[in-house]
């Protein structure tokens, strides 16, 4: 199946990026969220990065205009049914992702293909609690979106062939590279990349060094664009915690316990950028380590 209509749930970081491309790329593409103020931040933050891209001569005012003309913000989920690929990005816990796609069945075309943007979570099982295992699939994008050349196809233990080369195919379209995981907790990015960070969170936690020392040895020694507890920030702590909770459950390994300095911080609401605290506070002109 060719597709053309796409629908992105949840404009936050990632969907309001996702939504970005699609339209960008040239795709009709509905965007909601649960949250008005969501929906409306995660517009403004597409306008936002198309000028961004403007700056760097990547994009045109011309191709901004025609890439919010492609774009649609909706108000309920059943608008986002009647499409040819959905994109679920809400947070990364299961029962919201389960209830999202749950709520979403009655409004489906038959031939709709399903799919998330998970960070960690079990493709098989989100895909079981649907009317179509076989048209279900993981597609996970990073972060940024717009910036990211990676994407991961993840297929449950019932995709088929059909839907994985649809979803394959649009990849390539909105210009992404995609490589291919198997159905376990954190695919392969997640996997490696946030046992590290965690690693770093360790390291503060046990005091080998601060936010600063830490972010500045991987930067500098590593090549790291980002230093790891600028990287979780960015990613967001809640999300963090999520990933390293599925591994440590999903994988039964004590290695992946999270770091209790993790659990604290997210307990305590400082999440990261999209909170304005976290490893770091942003509420001033520069951001200054929490610790
Ligand atoms: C958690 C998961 O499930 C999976 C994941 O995503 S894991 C996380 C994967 N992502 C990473 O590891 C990101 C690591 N960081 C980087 O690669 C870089 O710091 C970065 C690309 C984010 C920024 O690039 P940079 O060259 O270091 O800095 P910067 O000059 O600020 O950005 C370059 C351009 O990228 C774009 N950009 C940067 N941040 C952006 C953002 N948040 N959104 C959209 N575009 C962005 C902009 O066009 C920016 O240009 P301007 O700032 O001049 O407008
Ligand atoms: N952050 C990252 O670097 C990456 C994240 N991901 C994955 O992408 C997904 C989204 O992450 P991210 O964008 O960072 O999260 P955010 O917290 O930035 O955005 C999630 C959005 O989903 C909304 N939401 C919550 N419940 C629902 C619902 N039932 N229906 C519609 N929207 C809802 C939230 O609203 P509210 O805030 O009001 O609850 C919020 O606006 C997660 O699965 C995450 O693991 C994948 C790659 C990278």
């Amino acid at each position: 199946m060719e597709i053309k209509t796409v629908s992105v749930i949840g404009a936050g970081q990632m969907g309001n990026g996702i939504a970005h491309v699609f339209a960008l790329a040239g795709y009709q593409v509905r965007l909601y969220d649960i949250s008005r103020e969501a929906l409306d931040a995660g517009m403004a933050a597409i306008g936002k990065n198309l000028d961004r891209a403007i700056a760097r001569s990547l994009v045109t005012e011309e191709d901004k205009a025609r890439t919010l003309g492609n774009l649609s913000p909706v108000s309920t989920l059943q608008e986002c049914g009647d499409v040819d690929l959905v994109i679920e990005a809400a947070t990364e816990r299961e029962a919201i992702k389960q209830a999202i796609f749950e709520d979403l069945l009655p409004h489906l075309r038959k031939n709709t293909i399903l799919t998330s943007n998970t960070s960690s979570i079990s493709i098989t099982r989100l895909a079981s609690r649907t009317d179509r295992p076989e048209q279900f699939m993981g597609l996970h994008f990073m972060n940024p979106v717009p910036v990211m050349q990676l994407v991961e196809l993840i297929r449950g233990i019932a995709t088929d062939e059909d839907t994985f080369r649809a979803v394959e195919d649009v990849v390539a379209k909105i210009g992404k590279t995609s490589s291919t995981a198997e159905d376990f907790p954190a695919f392969i990015v997640n996997r490696i990349l946030m046992p590290m960070i965690n690693e770093a969170i360790y390291t503060l936690y046990e005091g080998v060094g601060n936010v600063k020392s830490i972010d500045t040895s991987m930067k500098l020694g590593a090549n790291h664009p980002m230093g790891p507890l600028e990287l979780a920030d960015f990613i967001g702590l809640d999300t963090c915690l999520a990933i390293m909770n599925v591994l440590h459950d999903g994988l039964a390994d004590t290695k992946y316990r999270p770091c209790p300095l993790l659990t604290k911080y997210v307990e305590a609401g400082w999440l990261g950028r999209k909170s304005q605290r976290g490893f770091y506070d942003y509420r001033g002109d520069e951001p200054v380590p929490t610790r």
